[in-house]
C-alpha cells in the first residue's frame, strides 16, 4: 500500500506545516521533492498538471490533492485533529484562516518588500500576534492548543509561522509570554523535537529567498 508522498521544492514553505504534523503525529512519508529551475522551466512536467499550477501536493495512494490549507485539513480530519464538535471544527478552520492571512503578509515581506519593509513590517507585526496571544489566552489560558484540549491541524500552522518570525527577528515573541511558551511547549514534543533536529528539516532554508 503506497503511503503518503509529499511533493514540493527544496524548502520549507507551505509543506513546512504539512512536515510538522506528520512528524508529531509519527507518520512517515516520502518527500518528492522538486527543482525549482525545472518546475518554472518545464523540464518538471508537473506544474502543468498541477490542479492550481503550484504545490505543495499531496499523495495518498491514487488520492491526490493540492492546497496547502486543504492538506493539512484533510490530515486533521483522517487522524483526529479537528476538535471534539463541530464548535470547535469552526474555531480551529477560523484560526487556520487567520494563520494564513498572516502568512501571506510575511510572503509579500519576504519575497517583494524585504530591503525596504522589513523594519514597517516588524512594527506593525505586534497588531498581527496580538490576535494570537489573545486566542490563546481564551483557552485554559493559553496552556494547551489554539482551540480545545487536544492539538489541532491549526496548532502547526501557527507554530511555523511563528517559528518563520523568530527566524525574521529572534525577538519578534518578546512581548508574548503566551506565544513563546506554546512555541515552547509544542518544539519540546518529543517527535516535533526530534524532527526539528533532523538533517531533512535542517537542510531546508524556510524559502528560496533565504540563504542556507
Ligand atoms: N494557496 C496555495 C499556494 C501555493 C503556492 O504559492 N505554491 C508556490 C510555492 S509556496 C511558496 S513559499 N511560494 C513563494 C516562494 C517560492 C516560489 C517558487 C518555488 C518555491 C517557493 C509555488 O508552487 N510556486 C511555483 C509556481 O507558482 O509555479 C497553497 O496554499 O498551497
Amino acid at each position: 500500500m503506497p503511503g503518503y508522498v509529499l511533493t514540493y521544492f527544496p524548502v520549507r514553505g507551505r509543506a513546512e506545516p504539512i512536515r510538522l504534523l506528520l512528524a508529531d503525529q509519527g507518520i512517515s512519508w516520502k518527500e518528492d521533492e522538486v527543482q525549482i529551475p525545472d518546475w518554472f522551466s518545464g523540464k518538471d512536467a508537473r506544474k502543468k498538471e498541477a490542479v492550481f499550477g503550484q504545490l505543495p501536493q499531496f499523495q495518498d495512494g491514487d488520492y491526490v490533492l493540492y492546497q496547502s490549507n486543504s492538506i493539512l485539513r484533510y490530515l486533521g480530519n483522517k487522524h483526529g485533529l479537528t476538535g471534539a464538535n463541530d464548535e470547535e471544527r469552526g474555531h480551529i478552520d477560523m484560526v487556520n484562516d487567520g494563520v494564513e492571512d498572516l502568512r501571506q503578509k510575511y510572503g509579500r515581506l519576504i519575497f517583494f518588500e524585504y530591503e525596504t519593509g522589513k523594519d514597517k513590517y516588524l512594527k506593525e507585526l505586534p497588531s498581527q500576534l496580538d490576535f494570537f496571544e489573545r486566542i490563546l489566552s481564551k483557552n485554559a489560558n493559553g496552556s494547551k492548543f489554539v482551540v480545545g484540549q487536544k492539538i489541532s491541524f491549526a496548532d502547526y500552522n501557527l507554530l511555523d509561522i511563528l517559528q518563520c518570525h523568530l527566524d525574521l527577528c529572534s525577538k519578534s515573541l518578546s512581548a508574548y509570554p503566551l506565544l513563546t511558551a506554546y512555541v515552547e511547549r509544542l518544539v519540546a514534543r518529543p517527535k516535533i523535537s526530534e524532527y526539528l533536529k533532523s538533517d531533512a528539516r535542517n537542510k531546508r532554508p524556510i524559502t528560496p529567498k533565504h540563504k542556507k
